[in-house]
């Protein structure tokens, strides 16, 4: 059952805040959906945004501005929390990228961890049947996020051919396993053993032979993230060795802030409306 907390009219759509009680991370879920002018007569696909560390629901709602464009697009926009929350989830308190804004879209599989952060089957299963559910719109969902969210939408993507119609990323951790911020996540919430974080990682899941169909990436030359977290060149080589089809621009000057994706967001939701109507 979910329970609205807010409703606001936007561009002719409707911003909502929902909660819930997540099955599968075990603790209350905040989530926004919009829906598009008209989306009681008409099904409409789902586009999934992921967000980056530190973020919960409220970040892309309220700061991206994509609601103009999902509204000219006819595109439903689901924006779930970054991680289980809640008293009884285990935090490491002081510390934003690990725990709670932090769940790296992963299964986890140590110890405690294990007990609630299972960001990837929230993603992938009990979300998409909850909006299904609840939520007037067509069969048809894509994926973008950010940072973080955007290792999110690539991994879900290569690990659930057909799922999603088309994928984008902003400023996407491409390569975890060899990245400060997925190093730490995943040898917190996976384990030592660093031949279990592959099934994790987009680059790593493309070297193995994973695909996926329609795929944009979009990164800022400024972001001070670029060089020793985000990696792109690593996807980039991944896709050509893979032929994998990659559309990848670089913004000259842009950063890895929400002024960064309110500037781009429209054409991001005007690529994936082409594969989703
Ligand atoms: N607090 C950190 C920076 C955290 C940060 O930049 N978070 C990004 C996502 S980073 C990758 O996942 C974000 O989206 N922040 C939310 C926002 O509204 O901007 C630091 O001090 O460096």
């Amino acid at each position: 059952m979910i329970e609205k907390k807010s409703e606001n009219l936007i561009f002719n759509g409707q911003q909502f805040f929902y909660s819930h009680h997540s099955d599968t991370l075990n603790c209350d879920m905040e989530f926004s959906v919009y829906l598009p002018p008209q989306s009681k007569n008409k099904k409409y696909p789902v586009l999934y945004w992921l967000s980056g560390l530190t973020c919960t629901a409220e970040n892309f709602t309220t700061k991206s501005g994509f609601q103009r464009y999902a509204a000219d697009h006819g595109v439903i926009v689901v924006a779930p929390d970054t991680s289980p929350r809640g008293a009884q989830v285990k935090d490491i308190k002081d510390e934003w990228d690990i725990g709670c804004g932090a769940g790296f879209y992963v299964n986890a599989t140590t110890n405690e961890w294990d007990q609630h952060f299972k960001m990837y089957d929230y993603i992938t299963k009990e979300l998409p049947t909850l909006i299904k559910d609840n939520f007037n719109c067509s069969d048809k969902a894509s994926i973008s996020g950010h940072s973080m969210g955007g290792h999110g939408a690539l991994i879900c993507s290569l690990k659930n051919p057909g799922m999603y119609q088309s994928t984008s990323a902003f400023s996407p951790i491409v390569n975890p396993v060899n990245c400060p911020w997925g190093q730490k996540a995943f040898s917190t919430y996976l384990g030592e053993d660093i031949e279990l974080w592959s099934a994790w990682d987009s680059v790593e899941l493309i070297k193995q032979g994973h695909q996926v169909n329609h795929l944009f990436v979009d990164q800022g030359l400024a972001d001070n993230f670029l060089d020793n977290q985000l990696k792109t060149d690593a996807l980039k080589q991944a896709c050509e060795s893979k032929k994998i089809n990659l559309e990848l621009k670089y913004r000259q000057g842009y950063d890895h802030s929400y002024y960064y994706i309110s500037s781009f967001i429209g054409e991001h939701i005007k690529w994936h409306a082409q594969f989703l109507n």
